[in-house]
């Protein structure tokens, strides 16, 4: 699966989400190249691509920054290499520098975000660039924070650096979706993950339902909970499959695990309680179980109370603590609400080849309040592929108007 964000909206403060297509390059921000065409040599789109590998080593780590991975090339050669490891950290682009040393000097970095030309938690990037003398900047694609927004690549084309910009600019805006998506709608981007059969039940009507999928569908899920700030279920979740919600990997990065329980009525003993591996945080509302809360608090699970729990406050939180993506993991009537206030925007539905039947077993998506099929909401930039034995369907939602 290879496609790109949805960007560039009119009204960024919205946090609903986009029927606006466009590539980052071709709007807001303007970028001198036709998006869709190849920008660069073949060996410039590898170099990128190794900016792309580097950027992926902090995987969910760096948020609310976003991935970003820098090559030094002298005389086609890579003499140093670096990637952005949390905030607060410095840029990629200064730990290539470190590493390339006097090399730097007459040499290209390669890039897959603009450098930065403000000062944030680090020093300007573009300023590091041209005092360490490189003579050229291959850029992945414009830093869409507007605070950087075409600035990094102007102050380099005005020190005399020769910039090009979108060498696997797709590729590098898929990478940081998430980022993108919290700078242009203050909000993290909400990916709605379900595993269903395919008669379009997530598990029988007892209940039951492990395995829904095959492994190799179980460990994808796996790297995309390393990926992601947080994920979310609701308490029926817990109630009924106790779930561990860890990316299951060996030094990998575990989210932030979010229950939604406005009554607390939740088992003493969940698998979420255990919080030596990863973090826990419940969100409740005010006047829930007081004695529930202490428990929480006494295994060290974080408890937040909610005058009203909706999703869309929700992630309105959850932007306010910086994470830019989001997952959820929970049933079909929380999943339909997070749809419906506009706190998902890109679906990852996983199909089995099974049929379980029944017409009380549960299904995905709950009611949305539709009553005809041309309302159904039809899924833009759809990929699909095989993962083991299942089907993995990706695709973004188009935006509900409320
Ligand atoms: N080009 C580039 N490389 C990196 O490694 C980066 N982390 C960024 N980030 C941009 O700068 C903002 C964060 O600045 P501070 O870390 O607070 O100094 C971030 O929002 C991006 O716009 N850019
Ligand atoms: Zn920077």
């Amino acid at each position: 699966m290879n496609n790109c964000p949805a960007v560039a909206p009119a009204d960024a403060s919205s946090p609903k989400n986009t029927q606006d297509n466009k590539l980052l390059g071709q709007s807001g921000i303007s970028v001198d190249i036709p998006a869709q065409e190849m920008v660069g040599s073949e060996f410039d789109s590898r170099m990128m691509q190794r900016c792309l590998e580097l950027a992926r080593r902090a995987l969910g780590r760096t948020s609310p920054n976003p991935l970003v991975g820098a090559v030094v090339v002298k005389d086609g050669e890579i003499v140093g290499e670096g990637f952005h490891p949390r905030a607060g950290e410095p840029h990629a682009e200064v730990f290539a520098l470190k590493a390339a040393g006097d090399s730097a000097r007459g040499a290209t970095i390669y890039v897959s975000l603009e450098p930065c030309n403000h000062y944030g938690r680090t020093p300007p990037c573009s300023e590091g660039l041209i005092n360490a003398g490189v003579s050229k900047v291959i850029v992945g694609m414009v830093d869409p924070n507007p605070l950087v927004a075409g600035g990094g690549i102007a102050r380099l084309r005005a020190a005399g650096v020769e910039v090009v910009v979108g060498v696997e600019e797709a590729a590098c805006q898929k990478l940081n979706e998430g980022f993108i998506h919290r700078i242009l709608y203050k909000r993290p981007l909400g990916i709605l993950k379900y595993a269903m059969t395919l008669d379009g039940k997530i598990a029988a009507s007892s209940g039951h339902s492990t395995w829904v999928t095959n492994q190799d569908a179980r460990s994808e899920v796996h790297q995309l909970r390393a990926a992601c700030d947080a994920v979310i279920v609701g308490g029926n979740t817990v109630r009924q499959d106790n779930p561990y919600l860890t990316s299951h990997q060996v030094g990998g990065h575990n989210p932030l695990r979010v229950v939604m329980s406005r009554s607390l009525n939740l088992p003493e003993n969940a698998h979420l309680w255990e919080v030596a591996e990863a973090p826990s945080l419940v969100l409740t509302e005010i006047g829930s179980s007081r004695d529930f809360q202490a428990m929480l608090l006494k295994k060290g699970v974080e408890v937040v109370e909610f005058p009203s729990l909706t999703p869309e406050l929700v992630m309105t939180h959850l932007y306010e603590r910086g994470f830019c993506s989001v997952l959820w993991e929970c049933g079909g009537t929380l999943a339909a609400s997070a749809i419906a206030q506009g706190a998902v925007q890109k679906i990852l539905a996983f199909i089995a080849p099974k049929i379980i039947g029944g017409s009380n077993a549960p299904t995905p998506v709950g009611d949305l309040g539709f009553t005809t099929m041309t309302e159904a909401l039809s899924l833009e930039r759809v990929r699909w592929r095989v993962v083991g034995s299942d089907c993995l369907v990706e695709g973004y939602l188009p935006q509900i108007s409320q």
